[in-house]
């Protein structure tokens, strides 16, 4: 494939860096601009207290406000969006940033980790609030569990496993750089 990488957006949400190493090989990969989505309050440090808020924002539809902004999105073409599976659901700030900027015309692509349950319906809310977005297939892999204190996983062995995934389903969505 020949995207520039001027025109892609690689944009994640990570709290304890599992969903960053992804979106760090994904860049590797196939360049592009990498965007950390930040609010402009933060979550608490503590777990259980972020679950609780979460679960409220889901149920409202609180959406919060973000700090970051993107500039020029009319530039990109691609936009890879990646976030860890919170109450098996799209995180609120992903949310957020979804129904701030109109991705119509682009070619999204998700990518996510978890803590060994899966996407849940994020994969699936992805799509609902880019309704004139091509969507291409995602990317999950097991990342940490925090609940049980296991914070950032993506080293050592677990990072070349998660780096030859990730190379693998970007041949497979034909997004390599160049194919080998
Ligand atoms: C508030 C919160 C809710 C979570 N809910 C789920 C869940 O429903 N299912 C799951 O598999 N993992 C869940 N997790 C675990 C994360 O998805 C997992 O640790 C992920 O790798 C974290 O990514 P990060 O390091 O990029 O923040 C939750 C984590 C947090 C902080």
């Amino acid at each position: 494939q020949s995207i520039s990488p001027k025109k892609i957006l690689i944009v994640y949400l990570s709290r304890t860096n599992n969903t960053k190493a992804i979106a760090e090989i994904i860049q590797k990969n196939v360049g592009g601009t990498l965007v950390a989505l930040e609010l402009e309050k933060p979550y608490p440090e503590n777990y259980q207290a972020t679950v609780q808020q979460v679960v409220k924002e889901n149920e409202t539809g609180y959406l919060p406000p973000l700090k970051t902004k993107i500039d020029s999105m009319q530039n990109y073409d691609v936009v890879f969006v990646g976030f860890p599976t919170w109450g098996m659901q799209l995180p609120p700030p992903m949310k957020s940033f979804l129904h701030q900027y109109n991705l119509k015309g682009k070619t999204v692509i998700p990518f996510n980790t978890n803590a060994g349950y899966g996407v849940g319906s994020s994969f699936q809310t992805v799509k609902e609030l880019c309704p004139g977005s091509k969507i291409l297939e995602g990317f999950e892999m097991k990342g940490g569990v925090e609940r049980d204190g296991v914070y950032f996983v993506i080293k050592g062995e677990k990072a070349k496993e998660a780096e030859t995934k990730v190379k693998q389903w970007l041949q497979k969505i034909e997004l390599m750089k160049e194919t080998p």
